[in-house]
């Protein structure tokens, strides 16, 4: 009798293998973009420039899949006869750095969307080809339902119908953030990380740095940005979008190079460079009549993308990995609250981390901007009980008692057409938090540490109390607070001194 094992083997095999024709292997970056070059369209600064048919995650679309019932099974066959007559491409990629133990993973793809294997092994460092791999995405994008399946067992995606690539990159760094939790004892973080060399009290020191935040936030702007430092101060930017925080409080970098937004860049000067050059692969932007590029018409979509080359991003360095967490900054775009918080405790960080509190941004719906929104972990990509991920965090900053967590509001303070909070006030309240040059003073009213002066022009325009008197404070953040309360309540098995500490 054959065992349970035996009888999934040739499903497994068949999941993570996927039957095809033939496979082109070990191909390289150039040898891809020759077999997508069909499909690029000519530009003036010699880019690999795509245009996809889906343009966005399909979020919808994204089923966890833990047992396989009949119309799963029968869709996969489905896909795996049509396969069994199609030239496939593998790319083997590593997610990590080489000298860390890195993850390996599989990306397989229609031969048709030789694009898609040029995106991927432009964005994540190549290995030579391998048969077995940590994680497997298989992609076919051709496929007339869109449906992306993920076996959280299997370790394995498969993405059908969908051609953005950002769907294949994220699919994954969701496995290789789920293995990190359930393997590593870690926690992925959907977070820039970076090292901050600052003049403290005693001497230059480096401070490691992770940035989380919501799509247009702030993430990319403050991992990229130098601070307006100036040598021996300065920066050294690793990653933009995905860390793996281990217990020992070492966040693992996943991507040698950046799959950045392109709908701000003519404002971010530290990318724009990367973004102009020809060796960025540009997905989804508008080509004018004259075959420049203007990443500011957003008529194809909002969510115009690049491959962006970290050697082309002024403070980088071939290392993506952060030895030493020193301090999280949870960015929010709120319209109430100052620059920049210090969080009082692990308990109190890893609620504002499941409260992934923010608002809607013209990045993800310019009809919605300013509305409130919550994401836990500001994180989409968590594959099932993200209070795991909550009670995850909390265990790894009690044990790194050194890392300290602040909130940054990216928005405004005193309501919609309050101070704005431009990039520069944001960026010198960060160094001024890392250099240890702000004394902290306990708000009764927040509920955590606020600044007691800012070194900023104009400081007194960014305190919560030139704008609302403490009655009127008290009552807009004490309806915060219990909102906040009420939504931390319904994650069952989230430590309850994560709930109480809001
Ligand atoms: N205080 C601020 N900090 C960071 N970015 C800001 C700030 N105020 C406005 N912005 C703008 O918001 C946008 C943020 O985009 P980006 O950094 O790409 O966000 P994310 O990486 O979170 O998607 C940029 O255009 C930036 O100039
Ligand atoms: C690729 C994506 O993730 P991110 O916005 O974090 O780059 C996406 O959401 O489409």
């Amino acid at each position: 009798m054959l065992s349970v094992y035996d009888e999934f083997q040739p499903f497994i095999t068949a999941l993570r293998h996927p039957p095809c024709r033939s496979l082109l292997r070990d191909l390289s970056n150039q040898e891809l973009a020759a077999i997508a070059s069909f499909e690029s369209v000519p530009n003036n600064q010699g880019s690999a420039l795509y245009v996809t048919r889906i343009r966005s995650r399909s979020a919808a679309f994204t089923e966890i899949v833990y047992s396989m019932d009949e119309e799963a099974l029968s869709l996969l066959k489905q896909v795996w006869d049509y396969l069994r007559w199609q030239q496939m491409i593998r790319v083997t990629a590593r997610i990590g750095a080489h000298d860390k133990n890195p993850m390996i993973a599989n990306m397989y793809v229609t031969r048709r969307y030789a694009r898609i294997a040029h995106m991927f092994a432009a964005n994540f460092a190549t290995e030579a080809d391998q048969d077995t791999a940590d994680i497997v995405t298989v992609v076919v994008p051709e496929w007339h339902q869109r449906k992306i399946l993920v076996f959280p067992q299997y370790r394995t995606t498969c993405i059908l119908g969908s051609d953005y690539y950002g769907e294949t990159k994220m699919a994954t760094l969701r496995m290789a953030m789920h293995i990190a939790r359930e393997e590593l004892g870690g926690v992925g973080l959907h977070a820039g990380s970076k090292i901050v060399r600052v003049n403290t009290p005693r001497g230059l020191e480096e401070k490691g740095l992770i940035v989380f935040g919501l799509s247009g936030t702030g993430k990319t702007t403050i991992t990229t940005s130098d601070h307006g430092l100036e040598a021996p101060e300065g920066v050294e930017v690793l990653q933009d979008d995905i860390n793996l925080l281990l217990p020992n409080g070492k966040a693992l970098g996943t991507e040698r190079n950046f799959y950045i937004k392109t709908d701000n860049v003519m404002k971010q000067p530290e990318i724009l460079a990367a973004a102009s050059h020809s060796s960025a692969i540009i997905e989804n932007c508008w080509v004018d009549d004259d075959g420049n590029i203007n990443f500011n018409n957003h008529a194809l979509t909002t969510n115009g993308r690049a491959i962006v080359f970290r050697d082309k991003i002024p403070n980088t360095s071939e290392k993506i990995d952060l030895d030493r967490v020193d301090a999280i900054l949870f960015n929010m775009r709120r319209y109430d609250t100052p620059p920049i918080c210090r969080l009082m405790s692990p308990e109190q960080a890893a609620a504002f981390y499941m409260l992934g509190e923010s608002t809607i941004t013209s990045a993800e719906d310019p009809s919605r901007v300013g509305q409130a929104k919550r994401v836990v972990g500001f994180d989409p990509f968590i594959i099932d009980n993200p209070h795991v991920n909550g009670n995850r965090l909390l265990r790894i900053l009690r044990d790194n008692p050194h890392i300290k967590c602040y909130i940054v509001n990216t928005g405004r303070i005193g309501g919609r057409d309050g101070a704005n909070m431009t990039p520069d006030v944001t960026f010198k309240a960060i160094v001024g938090a890392l250099s240890e040059r702000i004394n902290w003073k306990y708000d009764d009213i927040l509920g955590c540490e606020v600044p007691e002066a800012l070194d900023i022009p104009n400081a007194e325009q960014y305190d919560p109390y030139t704008h609302y008197s403490r009655e009127e404070y008290a009552q807009i953040m004490g309806a915060l607070r219990k909102e906040r309360k009420d939504y931390l309540v319904k994650f069952k098995g989230l430590a309850q001194e994560v709930i109480s500490a809001v």
